[in-house]
């Protein structure tokens, strides 16, 4: 017999419980797709307000660290004229003041504001500005050393599992244990197609982890993530742009102002929706019921 999974211990982030039969925690992953401009970073602020997300997030890198080295020297024809990519890198980098001026406008409008640090500098520079959480990208669950610097900050930890093999995620959960882990399951495949999503991998890292688990999605449309929060995801996070033409690699799979705001709409019908799995006779049947039932057991 299946019922709602009431053992795993739900976690806190800032004043947000993450677990089930809470209110499902919804990112507006901004990413790189700010392209370095505050004024389009506060915008995508503005737009996950507006449409009743928790919080949004940030990608920070060290670009001389993170970048891979066959990549660096790479010419990128972007909107700021033709450079190597690791100076593309650090054009979409915010330092310090800019990254306090984002926070506390993300808080003004009642929204946590935090990161994926992409190597260890990163994790030093979010501390810094005194995240709530810290995420792990999918491209960092075998960069132990990341994660142990990541476990070293006590926050509870948000980790992704994209472009993963289950014995790699083991590894992963064992360097950041499990006490303070928040899960997601992912597919890294940009725009992911339906066939990829596997969503009953949500089950699975439940299962195994015993952990809260929620989705990170790059499908287009809204359809798989509610899925996701149908199947019990605790969270969803889904990159957001202000226009999906926009020059940059992550708009084409992200949601625009619209698109975001039904999302999460559908998604606080789903909260509703989903119940506790304790079968009752409601209210609104008793009608039907004296209307409709011939025999009274
Ligand atoms: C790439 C990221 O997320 P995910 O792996 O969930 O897509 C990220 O958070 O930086």
């Amino acid at each position: 017999m299946t019922s709602v999974n009431t053992e795993i211990k739900p976690v806190a982030i800032g004043d947000s419980l993450l677990g089930t039969g809470q209110q499902v925690y919804v990112i507006g992953e901004i990413g790189i797709n700010h392209n370095g401009d505050m004024e389009i970073a506060k915008q995508l602020i503005d737009v996950s307000a507006e449409a009743g997300a928790n919080a949004v997030k940030f990608q920070k890198r060290t670009p001389d660290i993170s970048t891979p080295m066959d990549m660096r020297d790479k010419i990128r024809s972007t909107p700021w004229g033709d450079m190597t990519y690791l100076d593309y890198r650090y054009r979409v980098e915010f330092d310090q003041a800019q990254y306090k001026e984002l926070i506390s406008y993300a808080a003004s409008k009642g929204l946590h504001a935090f990161a994926s640090p992409w190597d260890i500098p990163s994790v030093h520079f979010m501390e810094e500005q005194g995240a709530v959480t810290h995420k792990v990208a999918s491209a960092s669950v075998t960069d132990i050393e990341l994660l142990k610097a990541l476990a070293e900050t006590g926050k509870p930890i948000i980790l992704s599992t994209g472009m993963s093999t289950i014995e790699q995620i083991d590894k992963a959960v064992e360097t950041l244990g499990t006490s303070n882990l928040v899960m997601m399951h992912a597919t890294s495949t940009y725009p992911l197609p339906p066939e990829e999503a596997n969503l009953r991998m949500v089950e699975t890292l439940r299962d195994r982890y015993q952990v809260p688990v929620g989705y990170s999605g790059h499908e287009r449309g809204l359809q798989i993530s509610l899925a996701a929060v149908a199947l019990g995801a605790v969270t969803v996070e889904r990159h957001i742009t202000l226009d999906r033409t926009m020059w940059g690699s992550d708009q084409a799979s992200s949601l625009e102002p619209k698109g975001f705001a039904s999302l999460i709409r559908d998604i606080r019908i789903l909260e509703q929706a989903m119940g506790d799995g304790v079968k009752k006779v409601f209210p609104g049947e008793l009608a039907p019921l004296s209307r409709l039932r011939r025999v009274d057991a």
